[in-house]
């Protein structure tokens, strides 16, 4: 189901995963003002996708069918954020940016609050699974593109690039994917549609998110 949404909105898909900004950090053109506003707002994003993630454990957790490995997968998804939180913590000051002074911008609170409003339990389960898995793939690829062979990632960045790129958060995002087709397979057209405009907002703010990023440096 989902690759064929991905190759049905391949254009946004594009947008979303070969963003300007993260070519720049390929070809080692970023604006490092750029990067920091990137880090600074993302911190902000990553606290408010932390209660996200939860809310996704509470809507397996009621799953009528056996969804006991799907618990362990987002169980684990939330055992990095708290070690991605410790990372933002180390990370900005390296760069000058205190975690107290971040004023979160548009894009960040128009995505956040996206996130609150999947967070009700009437949005049913495999949505907010699809949305988790989109949120998390965008990166995968994005990062896992500045580290391919070839790329001219600034060494300070590299670290960065590693903690969304590598090889364990793209099999947690596999993980993801296969329960999401897995409950969207039993899902009604209703769900399925709710799904894929999940996905598609998904995909909208993290180009927002990118461009927010860029705009400021
Ligand atoms: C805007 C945005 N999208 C996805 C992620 C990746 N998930 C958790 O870290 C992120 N950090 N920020």
């Amino acid at each position: 189901m989902i690759d064929t949404w991905l190759r049905k909105h391949s254009l946004i898909h594009t947008g979303a995963t070969r963003h300007p900004f993260i070519l720049g950090i390929r070809d080692g053109t970023v604006d490092l003002s750029a990067y920091k506003t990137w880090l600074g707002q993302d911190y902000l994003f990553v606290r408010a996708f932390i209660p996200f993630v939860a809310s996704i454990l509470i809507k397996a957790w009621k799953e009528s069918d056996d969804s006991s490995t799907d618990m362990e997968v987002i169980l684990s998804g939330m055992a990095s954020l708290n070690e991605e939180i410790s990372w933002f913590k180390s990370e900005t000051p390296k760069w000058g940016v205190q975690l107290s002074d971040i004023v979160p911008q548009k894009s960040n609170q128009d995505y956040c609050r996206f996130l609150e409003n999947l967070m009700s339990p009437d949005v049913e389960y495999p949505v907010a699974i699809t949305a988790l898995w989109a949120i998390e793939a965008v990166y995968q690829a994005s990062f896992a593109l500045c580290l391919e062979d070839g790329a001219k990632t600034p060494a300070e960045l590299r670290q960065t690039c590693q903690r969304w790129g590598n090889d364990g958060f793209r099999q947690y995002c596999n993980s993801l994917q296969q329960i999401a087709n897995r409950h969207l397979q039993k899902a009604s057209n209703d769900l399925l549609t709710k799904a894929e405009v999940a996905l598609l907002r998904v995909l909208e703010h993290e180009v927002e998110f990118w461009n927010m990023s860029r705009a400021e440096g």
